[in-house]
């Protein structure tokens, strides 16, 4: 799928000039508000950003930090307020550009189901979205997409009579047929148990390994998408704050907001640190797994919450003034009221 286009592609934008050297997604300045009147809602402020072809890319963040809008805009839903995305180094038309808004060589999958045909069966939700000008490889597409997400055997069962995540299935194996170049999932894996979500990822995982499809997601949930996403893009109230590949800011996040959202982190000032024996002129993140406790009833820490979380607890521990979580693998070794030791194995400086 690496095609470069000389000249300007069906979905495009008159007089727009081709930008070389971008990677296959680019956006520059990218800012959008909401809300008419004094105070509008930046929703996304600024971003600049590049997704390469043929990777997964999560964008996380908290709740209302504009992951989803960040998603419209690259699809061409919304209308930017300044700034610009760019595919293929061709700008992506807006709505005010396009008259059925959204990029050509993609294809979104929103949360809910509402794309969905509930009362008509799995077969013909996804056939139809191809034409019938080609019977046969309408056959042969429908049958070759169920197949990848593994729903065949559901063709003829009706979207009403599935579970949420059969019908999420569905609806990716809709947005799939008409081979897209790029996928956008929103929350794709809200709702829906781990089990599910594992062999989904796999599933998903196989299909960009095998086709070179780009697929861009947005999670609430880092941890969901830590092992599935080739890069990250971290926002916080609307600005990117971080962007790598998940092993690289989980191991070195470049500032506390990235390290709790990716590793639950205690972030120590130099203060707090000195209490914890280490002499450091800047804040630290340790991640609950770097610490290590010791039992002594004259130590100066006390357990004071213990969470269960099966083959391993998290210990909320406390010396009165500084809170530390941390992870247990042995069950049962610090009951509630354990006094003890708090030592830090591994930390990273936050500059
Ligand atoms: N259509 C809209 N009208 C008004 N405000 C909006 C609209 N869409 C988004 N916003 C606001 O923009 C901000 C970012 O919203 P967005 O849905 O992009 O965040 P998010 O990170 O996807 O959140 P969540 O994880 O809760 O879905 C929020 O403050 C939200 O209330």
């Amino acid at each position: 799928m690496a095609l470069t286009h000389t000249h300007p592609p069906s979905c495009s934008v008159p007089h727009d000039v081709h930008r070389e050297g971008l990677p296959l997604i680019h956006g520059e300045g990218l800012s959008r508000a909401f809300g008419e009147g004094k105070e509008p809602v930046a929703a996304v402020s600024d971003l600049t950003f590049g997704i390469n072809e043929g990777k997964i890319t999560a964008i996380i963040g908290e709740s209302g930090s504009g992951k989803s809008t960040l998603l419209r805009l690259i699809y061409g839903l919304l209308e930017p307020d300044s700034g610009a995305v760019r595919y293929r180094g061709w700008r992506v038309p807006t709505p005010r550009e396009k008259l059925i808004p959204g990029h050509d060589a993609m294809r979104m999958v929103s949360q809910g189901f509402d794309d969905l045909n509930t009362y008509a069966n799995v077969w013909d939700n996804v056939a139809s979205q191809l034409p019938n000008t080609d019977l046969d490889s309408k056959y042969g597409k429908t049958t070759e997409t169920l197949q990848r997400l593994r729903i065949d055997h559901l063709a003829k069962q009706r979207i009403a009579d599935l579970s949420g995540g059969e019908k999420q299935r569905v609806a990716i194996s809709r947005a799939l047929v008409n081979e897209p170049e790029v996928l956008l999932l929103d929350e794709p894996f809200n709702q829906v148990d781990a089990s599910f979500r594992e062999a989904l990822q796999e599933d998903i995982r196989g299909i960009v390994e095998k086709t070179g499809l780009t697929v861009v997601l947005v999670s609430h949930d880092p941890a969901e998408v830590l092992s599935m996403a080739d890069e990250l893009i971290v926002l916080k109230q609307g600005r990117l704050v971080a962007s790598a590949k998940p092993t690289l800011l989980y191991r070195f996040p470049p500032n506390a907001y990235t390290a709790r959202l990716l590793a639950k982190s205690n972030i120590f000032s130099a203060a707090d640190a000195g209490t914890l024996g280490i002499n450091s002129r800047v804040a630290l993140a340790v991640h609950p797994e770097w610490l290590e406790l010791n039992a002594r009833p004259e130590a100066g820490f006390m357990v004071q919450d213990v969470r269960f979380k099966g083959f391993y607890e998290e210990l909320l521990v406390s010396n009165g003034t500084l809170r530390v979580i941390a992870i247990n693998p042995q069950p049962g070794a610090f009951p509630m009221g354990t006094r003890v030791d708090v030592k830090v194995r591994q930390y990273h400086p936050l500059r």
